[in-house]
C-alpha cells in the first residue's frame, strides 16, 4: 500500500470534519476521492502531507507510519497539488519552474521543464509573468510544478477545476502518462465524469465518513438500485407494454420513440423473461441493452437519497 489510513479522524471544535477513514491506495493505481463540499477531502489530504495534526488515527506512506516530524525524504517521494498553491506573479512560467527545480534538486531540470510546457502546451508562454495568466493556465502551471521531480505518488486536490474541456483532455493525459510510468495518484475531485473516466478505484466521503470504496464496476454494482433496459421493437403496443409490466421484478415501463425503457432491479437478469413477455404479445426484439449508470448518477445516489440505505447496507465502516 503508497497511502492507508486507520480510524483517522480530525475534529475542529465540535465540528467532526474526518470520521474514522480507513483508506487504502495500492501502489500504480489512480484513486477517486470524491466527495460533496465540506465532505472532509481537503482535512484529510492536509492530515496525509503532516500539515494538520489528526486527532486520532494512523497513516502510513510507502508502508511506513507517519510520525509527528515532516520528513524531508518523504516529500520528495509526494508530488502535491492543492487549491492553494501561490504562483509568484512577478516571474515567468519558465523561472517559476526553474526556481522550484532548484529548491527540489532536480536533475536534467531543463529537459523535464520544456517536456511539461510541452505537454501541457505552454511551451510559447514561457516567458510571460504568471500575473497575466488565465486561472486554467495558472493551474496548469501549478500541475508542471507538481510533478517536476517525478514524484511516485501524486496527491491531486480539484486538479482540473478550473480548466475547459480541452485543458482537462491534456491533463487527463497528462496523468494516464504518469501512471503508466508507474506513478500512484490520489485525485480529489467532484467533477465526475472526469474522475470516471481515469480512476481505477474510488472512495466515497461523506460527512468525514467513508460510504463506499470500490472499484467503478463494483461501485455502480453496489450502488444501482434500479438499471435500465432499452428495448427497440419493430413495433409497441398497450398488450406488449402490459405484458412486460406483468413480469416480475420489473419496476417500471416507458414508451420513448418507438423504443420501451425497462427498469427493473438489479442483480437478477430479466432479459429473457421480458424477451419472452414481449415475444408472447406478438412483438419482435429487434435490440435490447442495459443502461449502466454513471457514477455521477451514483455520486447523487449516494450523497443525496441513499445515505441511510448505504449506512444500513454496512458498506463502509
Ligand atoms: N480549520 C478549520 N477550522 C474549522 N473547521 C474546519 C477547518 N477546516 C475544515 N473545517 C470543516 O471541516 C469540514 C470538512 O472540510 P473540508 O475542507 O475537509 O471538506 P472538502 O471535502 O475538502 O470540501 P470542498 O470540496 O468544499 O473543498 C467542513 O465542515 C469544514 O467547515
Amino acid at each position: 500500500m503508497v497511502l492507508r489510513t486507520e480510524g483517522l479522524t480530525r475534529r475542529f471544535g465540535s465540528v467532526v470534519a474526518v470520521d474514522h477513514l480507513d483508506l487504502h491506495v495500492a501502489e500504480g493505481e489512480i484513486y477517486g476521492f470524491l466527495g460533496p463540499n465540506g465532505a472532509g477531502k481537503t482535512t484529510t489530504i492536509m492530515m496525509v502531507l503532516g500539515l494538520v495534526p489528526p486527532t486520532e488515527g494512523r497513516i502510513w506512506l510507502f508502508g511506513q507510519p507517519l510520525g509527528a516530524g515532516r520528513s524531508p525524504a518523504l516529500r520528495r517521494r509526494i508530488g502535491v497539488l492543492s487549491e492553494f498553491h501561490y504562483l509568484y506573479e512577478e516571474m515567468t512560467a519558465q523561472e517559476y519552474l526553474e526556481f522550484f527545480a532548484r529548491l527540489y534538486g532536480v536533475s536534467g531540470a531543463r529537459r523535464r521543464i520544456d517536456e511539461l510546457l510541452e505537454r501541457l502546451e505552454l511551451a510559447d508562454r514561457r516567458r510571460e509573468l504568471l500575473g497575466g495568466y488565465s486561472k486554467g493556465m495558472k493551474q496548469k502551471l501549478s500541475l508542471a510544478r507538481t510533478l517536476l521531480h517525478d514524484p511516485e505518488l501524486l496527491i491531486l486536490d480539484e486538479p482540473v477545476s478550473s480548466l475547459d474541456p480541452y485543458g482537462i483532455r491534456q491533463v487527463r493525459d497528462l496523468l494516464l502518462e504518469e501512471n503508466r510510468r508507474g506513478k500512484t495518484l490520489v485525485i480529489s475531485s467532484h467533477i465526475l465524469s472526469e474522475v470516471e473516466r481515469i480512476c481505477h478505484r474510488v472512495g466515497i466521503i461523506h460527512r468525514g465518513r467513508l460510504l463506499a470504496e470500490d472499484t467503478m464496476d463494483g461501485l455502480r454494482t453496489r450502488l444501482a438500485t434500479e438499471q435500465e433496459l432499452e428495448v427497440e421493437l419493430e413495433r409497441v403496443d398497450e398488450p406488449i407494454v402490459a405484458a412486460v409490466q406483468a413480469v416480475e421484478g420489473v419496476s417500471g415501463v416507458d414508451r420513448r420513440d418507438g423504443k420501451l425503457l425497462i427498469r427493473t432491479r438489479t442483480g437478477v437478469d430479466l432479459r429473457p423473461a421480458i424477451s419472452r413477455a414481449i415475444a408472447g404479445s406478438g412483438g419482435v426484439v429487434l435490440s435490447m441493452q442495459t443502461r449502466q449508470m454513471s457514477l455521477e448518477e451514483a455520486f447523487v445516489t449516494i450523497t443525496e437519497n441513499n445515505i441511510s440505505l448505504l449506512a444500513r447496507e454496512g458498506m463502509a465502516s
